[in-house]
């Protein structure tokens, strides 16, 4: 088996880098690494309904779509990920079968740890890992999260969010209570021993490895799969399952409701109901805006043609778009 202990902290560059090494090697591997503050969501999820669009912005969030499915989760440099590629596997295989490993290393440190659910790893009932798998031909990615020291308060705040706005097939989250593994243990211990002590079991435990480092020709191909995949608008957002938004737009001349269908990422209707104390129709604004990409920019670009008075007394284009895009 092929360890990597990768010491990149970037969110775009860590999720290439699996998809990399699952595609182009043809090897066992564990894996292990750390994100800065982002928020990861799972393959078929609607970005916009799991984050908290105001906090993401403000903190200059990334948020990115990982090859897998299930729900989102939030990481820091106190969350340790790790991820193992198993080759010839048909099918998806046992989650315990990946987890086992963690469990049995935390007993070694006196914490009881148990697996619950459908990939959930739990101590004293809280969750301190998720997990998720995703198939490449005859492979298996497998891949979890580990809250070791993690800011658990910018974790909730991160992925607070109002669900009622949004409905469409998008998976939705599981909210758990969480919880951190270092809160368990007996005696203190820095994140990246923890994360030291991981790759020592592991390697005890397989008998052949051998650790690899990335190359700097994989790191040019990593880097070429972040510009064109990871680092993009239609991966990250546009990609999600279509969905209406629903919303109410608050403005000095009254307050109009309005439906949004989004899909593969662009509006194909937009409709507005209420009083409009506007000059102009309204019917105008829903037509201007079928086509344009369900985000800030592209927005704006579109109202920029007309003047939102008319139809809007008293309004701007921000607290427009902010409506629209369901944040307010
Ligand atoms: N980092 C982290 N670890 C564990 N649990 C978390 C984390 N962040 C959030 N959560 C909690 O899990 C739910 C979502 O649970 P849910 O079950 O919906 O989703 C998951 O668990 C997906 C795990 C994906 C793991 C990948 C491994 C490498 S890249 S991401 C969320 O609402 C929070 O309550």
């Amino acid at each position: 088996m092929l360890l990597i202990y990768n010491e990149k902290t970037n969110p775009y560059f860590n999720l290439a880098m699996e998809e990399y090494l699952l595609k182009n090697f043809n090897e066992d591997m564990f894996i292990l690494w750390r994100n800065e503050p982002s928020i990861i969501i799972g393959k078929n999820q609607n970005t916009l309904s799991e984050i908290n669009f105001e906090y993401v912005k403000e903190h200059s969030i990334p948020v990115v779509r990982r090859q897998s499915g299930g729900g989102a989760v939030f990481h820091d440099l106190g969350n340790i990920n790790f991820t193992f590629i198993a080759c010839n596997n048909n099918s998806f295989s046992d989650f315990r079968r990946f987890t086992q490993p963690i469990i049995d290393l935390l007993r070694t440190l006196n914490v009881h740890a148990e697996f619950s659910g459908r990939n959930d790893l739990l101590i004293d009932g809280k969750k301190f890992s998720g997990n998720a798998q995703y198939n490449y031909k005859n492979k298996v990615m497998h891949h979890g999260t580990l809250l070791f020291s993690s800011q658990i308060t910018n974790l909730s705040n991160a992925l607070k969010v109002k669900p009622i706005k949004f409905e469409g097939k998008g998976i939705k989250s599981v909210k758990s209570r969480v919880t951190n593994i270092s809160n368990h243990l007996k005696f203190p211990m820095d994140i990246l021993e923890f994360k030291d002590l991981i790759m020592d079991y592991l390697s005890k435990i397989n008998l052949d490895n051998k650790f690899y480092f990335l190359t700097e020709n994989d790191i040019s191909k990593i880097n070429k799969l972040i510009e064109s995949k990871y680092r993009t608008w239609d991966w990250n957002f546009g990609n999600s399952p279509k969905y209406t938004l629903f919303n109410e737009l608050k403005y000095p001349g009254g307050n109009v409701e309005f439906n949004v269908n989004v899909e593969k990422g662009s509006i194909v209707d937009i409709k507005f109901f209420g009083d409009f104390f506007g000059k102009k129709d309204i019917s105008f604004i829903e037509d201007l805006l079928k086509g344009t990409e369900h985000n800030e920019i592209s927005l704006k670009k579109s109202l920029s043609k007309i003047n939102i008075n008319d139809y809007f007394l008293g309004s701007d284009i921000n607290t427009v778009v902010t409506g629209i895009m369901g944040v307010k």
